[in-house]
């Protein structure tokens, strides 16, 4: 998969995207992030990129024209269309369906905006899409921009191995994760929960799938009411909270 950034701080991304699981998902040629500056594609004597908004109010806002050509470079150098991302507040929530969805796509492009953001009728115009990684406001979209290629990176087949893969399997059934321990065994804040020490496989299964959705019963409702459950899940989750109200 390819994923072309238009961002005023290339160097930023291509950290974000050079550390870790999506650094490995690149150098084993899984992932492909490429970096578009549109201050290299601003032509007055000043290489503006902003300028201050219409109808007044503080800040500027980024200029049409500098990102338009950007955008076409980025279009030419792709042989398909491009599936362009804008990255607001005011975009839609993102969720780990939506991950998937993105992850299967050949080719993606991220538009991080800066200062107040970007000229309306650049963004009518060219952007597929508008997403949000949370009601909260940061000074550029840069950091929205690397949450998704780090989601949709790691989903990249052979991104993970298999031990994390399990891990990742454990929370996309809409479930939060189950508690996780390491050694020692015994340690002055407590001991590792016996089931876990059994080798009982099925036990082990049996309990994790119990702490997933006691945690999201206690912690988010919210996805539990959303994805509904099965009997058997259904009488796992009735014994964690009798256990619970004891
Ligand atoms: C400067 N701002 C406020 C702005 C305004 C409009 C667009 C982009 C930006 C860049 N900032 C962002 C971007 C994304 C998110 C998010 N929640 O996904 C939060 N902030």
């Amino acid at each position: 998969m390819r994923i072309d950034v238009v961002s005023l701080f290339p160097d930023f991304m291509r950290q974000c995207a050079a550390v870790g699981v999506v650094g490995r998902a690149q150098q084993r040629e899984l992932l492909q992030v490429e970096t578009w500056n549109p201050r290299d594609y601003a032509t007055d004597r000043h290489r503006s990129v902003d300028s201050s908004s219409y109808g007044g109010g503080p800040g500027m806002v980024m200029m049409i024209e500098p990102l338009r050509t950007t955008l076409a470079a980025m279009r030419a150098a792709a042989a398909e269309p491009v599936h362009l991302v804008y990255l607001s507040p005011q975009g839609t929530r993102l969720t780990q369906g939506r991950v998937e969805a993105l992850a299967r796509l050949p080719r993606i492009a991220l538009l991080c905006g800066r200062y107040e953001g970007v000229d309306e009728r650049l963004l009518a115009h060219e952007v597929d899409e508008e997403l949000s990684i949370g009601d909260y406001v940061l000074s550029g979209g840069e950091l929205a921009a690397a949450v998704v290629i780090d989601a949709v990176g790691r989903l990249q087949d052979g991104a993970l191995n298999d031990a994390q893969s399990a891990e990742q399997d454990s929370f996309s059934d809409g479930l939060l994760d189950c508690p996780h321990y390491a050694k020692p065994v015994h340690d002055a804040l407590g001991s590792v929960p016996e089931v876990l020490l059994s080798g009982d496989h099925a036990a082990i299964a049996r309990w994790r799938l119990k702490q997933s959705l006691g945690r999201t019963w206690l912690r988010r409702p919210d996805l539990l009411s959303q994805r509904g459950l099965d009997a058997p899940s259904r009488a796992l989750l009735d014994e964690f909270r009798r256990e619970h109200a004891s």
